[in-house]
């Protein structure tokens, strides 16, 4: 076992989060979900997509969010960018990582982004070498990497193989997504040993749904492997509109949770990450889809701690 001390969280909340929710979210809500994420200590945060505002009319404010947010030293703002259009309007905004976005499954390349993997991997090329050139960092995000919801199971060759296409571009480092939550731990160290192929162990992080219920375990399977990056939405928020019925992310908060309770140092202060995930859920008017958070909420309210509650329970 290769168990990491210290692991690096992304919070996707404010993009893969807020993407598909219904209700128009205002600029200043998202700018104030990252000033508390940055408050609590993240230091990676992936922000809005330059995206078709056709295709998700919730990232059309992009440049507001971008612009309006207070940026603090040591805290990495990532943007989600497809095509040159993207890379072309997000610039202007300085971010200091774009994130090009492709699929292990043909089905679902095609639905997200309307081409096929190896034309996504044309459009992606000069978008790097563009980024690249002008010194913002490039990551890949690889969705699908465990199943796709019009293919079914992905084999790990196929991932290894969209790994290698991004390699190839000068992508620096990937996420392996499983998008719509379905992986199980050991489908998805298969999924990470298939990235493996091509990238070092540093360049991979894990991002995983949580609709089956299985994305803590699938983050011990990934941390057994080593991978001491990860992807989270606070709340656990999210899910992508290409991938109907998928739930959001594992929630940042119940990752955190996890890892402290392991000894691993994230440097996110747990009590203010609870109050970022309570900010957004009271926004959207709906309770955290963090069970941590809930507990914790209920604990602050003086609810009764989670652990007599639950020794209640058996009584
Ligand atoms: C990629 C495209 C644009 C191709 O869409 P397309 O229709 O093939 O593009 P096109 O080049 O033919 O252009 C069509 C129209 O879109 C415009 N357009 C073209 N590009 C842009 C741009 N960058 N920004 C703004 N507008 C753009 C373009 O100007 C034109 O406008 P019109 O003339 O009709 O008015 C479209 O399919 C799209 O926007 N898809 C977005 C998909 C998306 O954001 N999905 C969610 C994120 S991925 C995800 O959540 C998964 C992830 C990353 O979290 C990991 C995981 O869990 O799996």
């Amino acid at each position: 076992m290769n168990i990491p001390t210290r692991v690096r969280i992304i919070d996707v909340g404010p993009r893969d989060g807020l993407q598909n929710e219904k209700q128009a979210v205002p600029s200043e809500v998202k700018i104030g979900l990252v000033q508390r994420l940055q408050d609590a200590g993240l230091r990676e945060i992936e922000v809005t997509s330059y995206v078709s505002p056709k295709w998700v009319p919730q990232m059309a404010d992009n440049h507001a969010v971008m612009s309006g947010i207070a940026r603090q030293a040591g805290v990495r703002y990532s943007v989600l960018t497809p095509n040159l259009k993207g890379w072309e309007a997000a610039v202007a905004d300085r971010p200091d990582e774009i994130v090009v976005f492709g699929a292990a499954s043909e089905a679902f390349s095609q639905k997200n982004i309307n081409c096929s993997i190896a034309e996504s991997i044309e459009r992606f090329a000069p978008v790097v070498e563009a980024a690249r050139a002008a010194g913002v960092a490039v990551r890949g995000a690889m969705s699908c990497t465990v199943g796709c919801p019009y293919e079914g199971e992905i084999a790990p060759e196929r991932v290894a193989y969209l790994a290698g296409l991004m390699k190839g571009i000068g992508v620096q480092r990937v996420d392996v997504a499983d998008t719509i939550g379905v992986g199980t731990p050991l489908k998805v160290q298969r999924a990470i040993a298939a990235t493996l192929q091509h990238y070092e162990l540093d360049a991979v992080s894990g991002h995983f749904h949580d609709t089956y219920g299985q994305a803590l375990s699938n983050t011990l399977a990934a941390l057994e492997l080593g991978v001491w990056n990860f992807q989270s939405s606070v709340a656990g928020l999210g899910g992508c509109p290409y991938a109907k019925g998928a739930t959001g992310n594992v929630a940042t908060e119940d990752l955190v949770y996890l890892l402290h309770g392991m000894g691993i140092e994230t440097g996110i202060d747990l009590d203010k990450l609870v109050d970022a995930g309570a900010y957004i859920s009271d926004f959207l008017g709906r309770k955290s889809g963090s069970r941590v958070a809930v507990a914790l909420l209920n604990k602050r309210a003086g609810q009764g701690t989670p652990d007599l509650i639950a020794a209640s329970a058996c009584l």
